[in-house]
């Protein structure tokens, strides 16, 4: 059994340098607001220290490092990051069903009481459209390539994909309520697109079937981290009533 997805279902994004900056934002959350996410970049400069000071904080952690290596590599990975305790971890759809199965027992092995990290799998980047997939030489759609690796995820019995909030309600339709669309690209209606290209307002994407939203600036970058995160749950709030 799978840590339970119930709780916030905003997942805000650290993209930070380093610890201060990410727990000086931190420190003006809330748990009972958001879950915090810990990339590439924060991760690698501070470590699974930070994760402990997170959770310290009473936060759970989606540990983002999108493994996407020979199954026996990732299965290791897994194992690592369930040791530190967080609440979920990814791997890229694109490594194959052969890993994401591997990755999975690798989870199922180390859990304790019954609990393991969620364990998704990365669809079609959010910040690629048809031309940037052409480009990779992959003739599908973003549409098709990423029902076609949504549905390898779930043959693989992975907990979920993270795709757009484009394709949330499509996957929800077609893999049940229980399989998690978390969905970054998301922009409040006055926020900026920076690097993403299929975005989508909070309440639209909850509307359409997003399970989580990973939000990252303009949380992150606000005068008032607190408020923008207020507004948006208020947001989803209205949408699933
Ligand atoms: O796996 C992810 O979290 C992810 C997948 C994806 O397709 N697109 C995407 O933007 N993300 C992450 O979601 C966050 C979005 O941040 P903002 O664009 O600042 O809201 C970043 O941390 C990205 O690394």
């Amino acid at each position: 059994m799978s840590l339970i997805s119930s709780g916030p279902r905003v997942i805000v994004a650290l993209d930070f340098p380093d610890a201060d900056a990410a727990l000086s934002l931190a420190s003006r959350l809330n748990p009972s607001q958001c879950r915090l996410k810990v990339g590439f970049e924060l991760f690698v400069s501070a470590g699974p220290a930070l994760i402990e000071r997170l959770h310290a904080l009473g936060f759970q952690v989606f540990l983002d490092l999108k493994f996407h290596d020979i199954p026996n590599t990732v299965a290791g990975a897994c194992r690592a990051a369930a040791r530190l305790g967080v609440w979920m971890v990814n791997v890229h759809a694109s490594g194959g069903r052969p890993m994401m199965e591997t990755a999975r027992e690798a989870l199922e092995s180390v859990a304790t009481s019954g609990q393991r990290p969620l364990l998704i799998a990365v669809t079609v980047l959010t910040s690629m459209d048809d031309g940037d997939l052409a480009g990779c030489g992959v003739t599908r759609t973003v549409a098709e390539q990423a029902h076609y690796l949504a549905t390898l995820t779930h043959e693989a019995g992975l907990d979920g994909v993270v795709c757009s909030a484009h394709e949330a309600g499509a996957f929800r339709t077609a893999f049940g309520e229980r399989f998690l669309r978390v969905t970054p690209g998301i922009r409040p209606a006055d926020a900026a697109l920076g690097d993403q290209k299929r975005v989508m307002t909070p309440g639209a994407a909850m509307g359409l079937g997003s399970s989580h939203l990973v939000i990252g600036r303009p949380v992150t970058q606000a005068q008032d981290p607190g408020a923008v995160l207020t507004a948006v749950n208020r947001e989803i709030a209205d949408a699933l009533a």
